[in-house]
């Protein structure tokens, strides 16, 4: 097994062969609170199946899961509501356009986000959350991750949220596009609040690794055993995030590296290798297309080295 050499000092050689990397992207700026990220910030985790750990580059830090939230509320409201009431609010189709796109929302008849990784559908998902409030949505929401993490103490982060919350115009936009025509239920300023603060839940590598390591194990914790998130479930997520997860750059990543993967806009990623083990990476500086440059960089030449692309 290719693994098992995979050791910390591997880890980290890798990462400080991409870290010159992180000088060609560029941190988020339209979220005022993570233009403050450290640019030149790289980490990695690595949490195997069997329990085993390793981490190199400046893992200490925490950082905001953004856009990975969205494949976490798509597994909660997946296995709380069933694939027939999801899939009639939301797509299966990768966009082609960026998160954030509108265009494709006015072409689509009946309305209907193209798929939950894009902002539109992610948005769709957050209205769908257990909870009769948005306070008792967001406990259920937090509850979840730490289950997956193995955490009881994640948060989320009131500065991010309230930073994004303040110059979401564009994400306003699609949840008033999409309440004209009937996709979302509840009211705009819900969810968008909801949406900042699930987007802001502050985590690590190793809890984001370890949170892979679940979907490599199809739902199942890797600690105790006990199924997480129904097979079904963690299928489709994966699925999703192997055709949307890296945004409109998601075909690239699948010839190059060729997993399940997603990605933030704080520089998070999270792949999946299946039965084998959970990644969490950060790397606030992005590429253009909003992945992390040096996190898209150690994938690569993690897969070179171990051969883990599934195709
Ligand atoms: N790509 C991302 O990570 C986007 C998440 C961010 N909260 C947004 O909606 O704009």
């Amino acid at each position: 097994m290719k693994e098992r050499q995979l050791n910390d000092d591997e880890l980290q050689n890798l990462i400080n062969e991409v870290e010159p990397y992180a000088n060609k992207g560029e941190v988020a700026e339209y979220i005022p609170a993570l233009a403050r990220a450290n640019k030149t910030d790289v980490a990695a985790a690595v949490y195997t199946v069997d329990g085993r750990v390793f981490q190199g580059g400046t893992y200490g830090h925490t950082f905001t899961l953004q856009s990975i939230s969205k494949v976490l509320s798509l597994a909660l409201v997946l296995d709380e509501r069933g694939e027939e009431e999801v899939f009639s609010n939301v797509g299966m189709e990768p966009s082609g356009d960026p998160y954030y796109s509108i265009s494709k929302l006015e072409f689509s008849n009946p309305t209907k986000p193209y798929n939950p990784m894009i902002n539109a559908g992610a948005l769709a998902i957050t209205d769908l959350l257990p909870g009769r409030s948005k306070e008792r949505k967001l406990a259920n929401f937090i509850d979840y991750v730490r289950q997956l993490a193995g955490n009881n103490r994640i948060e989320y982060n009131k500065n991010v949220a309230d930073s994004e919350f303040q110059t979401s115009f564009l994400n306003r936009s699609l949840l008033y596009y999409m309440k004209q025509f009937g996709v979302i239920g509840g009211k705009v300023e819900d969810i968008i609040d909801l949406y900042t603060k699930q987007c802001a839940v502050e985590i690590d590598c190793l809890q984001l690794a370890r949170i892979g390591a679940v979907f490599s194990l199809n739902g199942k914790d890797p600690e105790k055993g006990t199924q997480l998130i129904s097979e079904r479930t963690a299928s489709i997520c994966k699925t999703f995030m192997v055709t949307c997860g890296m945004y409109n750059a998601s075909g690239e990543f699948a010839i190059k590296v060729g997993v399940p993967a997603k990605s933030g806009v704080s520089g998070g990623i999270m792949a999946v290798v299946p039965n084998r083990f959970g990644i969490g990476i950060y790397g606030p500086a992005l590429d253009d297309r909003g992945n992390s440059i040096a996190g898209w960089k150690l994938l690569q030449k993690m897969n070179e080295r171990y051969a883990f692309s599934i195709f």
